[in-house]
């Protein structure tokens, strides 16, 4: 993201995070006076205040983030996932921020693990700001991410090492289906929302899906194997066999932009008989927006898909 918006000529980023090691490797990277580094973290107010203090747009992505840990400490999901992103929100706001982006994520619909639980709570939360400070002058939206291929500790690399060191591939559930992006598509959805969002908006870029057991037979293409072997290990904790971008009910009210749809803010207040309901009517409100209610791509296509990830279009030991 960084990276993103310094070739798109931003004057200044700051870089707000608690590891300093990571911090230290992402200077040397960047080597650009115009990146500057924070220590902090989002659970502590006062460091995230420091942080936003001339900001005029935040991106706020500091989340746990992964199912299973969060299972074993749900209260730490808590305090980062929903009061670090109050503090974001409310930092931010004292600041003079003009725009808040919240990275959220389909668990977060008909959350069923504590990662999704505390999700829709930053979303509500941000969609609360947006309700009951209808004056501000920032504007807070939220964009809600499938599987970002190739992200840290996710699937795809994952099978990718396993393979290398010649091992099974190990499958939760072959019948799972997952929403995929590239990091290039996350990044456009921020920028999307940075520059059409009304306060409170969700944000949602439309994606492909595929099957554990589709994927796990793609990334075997890429190492030339027909059918990898696999080890079935079953579901881990707090996951689902789909995941849901876009409840009916949020759909039904949902405009279609092309590659995204906008859901704006429910803000009415609490005296519902002064309001009758809206919607578009041409976009179908029957089903959710799930990644086993999209056509599943097949093998052929998830090679393709895998092959645009750029880690694995330099990778040399892939690809034939
Ligand atoms: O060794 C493995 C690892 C994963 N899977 C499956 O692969 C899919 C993707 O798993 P993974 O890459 O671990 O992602 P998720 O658990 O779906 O969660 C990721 O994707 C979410 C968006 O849905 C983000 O919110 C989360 O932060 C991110 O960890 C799931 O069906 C898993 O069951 C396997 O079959 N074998």
């Amino acid at each position: 993201m960084a990276r993103h918006l310094l070739d798109d000529g931003a004057a200044r980023i700051n870089i707000f995070s608690r590891d300093e090691a990571k911090q230290d490797l992402m200077r040397r990277a960047f080597n650009d006076e115009r990146v500057r580094f924070f220590i902090g973290d989002v659970r502590d107010v006062d460091s995230v205040r420091t942080a936003v203090l001339d900001a005029d747009f935040v991106f706020h992505a500091a989340a746990l983030k992964q199912v299973p840990s969060c299972e074993f400490f749900p209260q730490q999901a808590v305090k980062t996932n929903v009061v670090g992103s109050h503090n974001v929100i409310e930092a931010s706001a004292a600041a003079g921020v003009r725009s808040v982006v919240l990275l959220s994520t389909d668990k977060a619909v008909y959350p069923v693990n504590a990662m999704g639980m505390s999700k829709a709570l930053m979303e509500k939360t941000a969609q609360a700001f947006a309700r009951n400070h209808p004056d501000s002058d920032m504007t807070v939206s939220v964009t809600r991410y499938g599987n970002v291929m190739y992200s840290r500790g996710s699937v795809i690399p994952a099978f990718i090492s396993l393979l290398k060191e010649g091992k099974p591939l190990t499958i939760t559930d072959p019948r799972m289906t997952r929403f995929l992006m590239s990091l290039a598509d996350s990044v456009d959805l921020v920028k999307h929302a940075f520059v059409h969002a009304q306060p409170g908006d969700l944000f949602v870029r439309k994606a492909a899906s595929t099957t554990v057991s589709t994927l796990a037979t793609a990334v075997g293409r890429l190492f030339g194997q027909d059918e990898p072997e696999v080890h079935h290990i079953g579901t881990r904790h707090g996951e689902k066999l789909h995941e849901t971008l876009l409840t009916r009910e949020e759909i039904a009210k949902a405009t279609d932009q092309g590659d995204y749809f906008r859901v704006p803010l429910d803000d009415r207040g609490l005296q519902y008989e002064k309001y009758f309901s809206e919607g578009e009517e041409d976009v179908d409100t029957t089903v959710d927006y799930a990644s086993d209610s999209v056509a599943p791509l097949d093998v052929d296509e998830t090679v393709a898909l895998l092959r645009t990830i750029p880690e694995i279009a330099a990778d040399p030991e892939l690809n034939t």
